[in-house]
């Protein structure tokens, strides 16, 4: 079994827990007194590379990176930094997250928030809803072709902008055929946890134009958002480099800073 099919199992062992205790009548009553969602496509197509920055605990791919006491006062700190979006990890088992950290994101920040999790059913959108967040992640490699398009047409009618993630050329042409207005490629192979820088350049050619495109993973820091910038992302997805670092602020800062330079900007036109 793939590392990707084991978390897959404990998520789904965790949301029939959940089910049990939380109908999806209260979770919708719940969805439908939270804040109007708002619109990630346009957050994300901000000016320059914009920044997605991530609330994580800790990986299956590194085990604890930092205990983040406080999440809500890190994704402020983010926001401070200038990122275009927070996402907040709420799968518990590998990632240490929760909704509860979502719930407390949002209630302290304006930008959109991104629910991060292994989404395979519309109960999860609607909890995503429910606990403010504006966009859900949708990890292509998880869902067979009818749910993907079937969790994106739900996402959009309940507010929620998809964020659809790839790995390779394959999984791009489904997310485009099923609608994906914002896909991200994740340099990490979840099947296998490695990293590979190159994965974006190879498969952001065949996501059209129109289409928002970020990478995700492995940014360390300006030069690699440099680099994916040169390959044609319009966003960056930034975890590990951050929660680690000393000063997020500043690091997001650095971030944006690259991510709007004009010389990056001059040569991407
Ligand atoms: O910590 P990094 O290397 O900066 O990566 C962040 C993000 O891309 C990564 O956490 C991620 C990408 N896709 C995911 C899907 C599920 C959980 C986590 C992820």
């Amino acid at each position: 079994m793939s590392v990707l099919d084991e978390i897959i199992d404990g998520v789904r062992a965790d949301l029939a827990e959940r089910q049990a205790r939380v109908s999806l009548d209260a979770l919708k009553e719940r969805a439908a007194r939270a804040r109007d969602a708002k619109d990630g496509v346009s957050a994300l197509r901000g000016e320059g590379v914009t920044v997605i920055c991530e609330v994580k605990r800790s990986s299956p791919s590194k085990g604890a990176l930092a205990a983040i006491a406080d999440p809500a006062g890190l994704a402020a700190d983010y926001e401070a930094g200038g990122a275009a979006v927070i996402s907040v990890l709420t799968e518990q088992r590998r990632f240490g997250g929760s909704l509860a950290d979502l719930e407390a994101v949002r209630a302290k920040v304006d930008i959109p928030v991104l629910r991060k999790d292994f989404i395979v059913t519309a109960y999860q959108l609607w909890e995503a809803r429910a606990y403010g967040a504006d966009l859900a992640l949708l990890i292509v490699a998880a869902l067979d072709q009818p749910a993907l398009v079937s969790l994106i047409e739900r996402a959009e009618s309940i507010g929620l902008t998809p964020l659809v993630e790839v790995h390779d050329e394959e999984e791009a042409e489904r997310a485009v055929d099923a609608g994906a207005r914002v896909i991200g490629v994740n340099a990490r192979n979840l099947k296998t946890l490695e990293v590979d820088r190159g994965t974006f350049a190879r498969v952001a050619p065949e996501i059209p134009g129109h289409i928002v495109k970020v990478a995700e993973s492995g940014v360390r820091g300006p030069h690699d958002l440099i680099a994916y910038a040169h390959d044609g992302a319009d966003a960056v997805l930034v975890g590990e480099s951050l929660v680690t670092g000393k000063d997020p602020r500043t690091a997001v800062a650095d971030l944006v800073a690259a991510g709007t330079h004009p010389a990056l900007r001059n040569g991407r036109d």
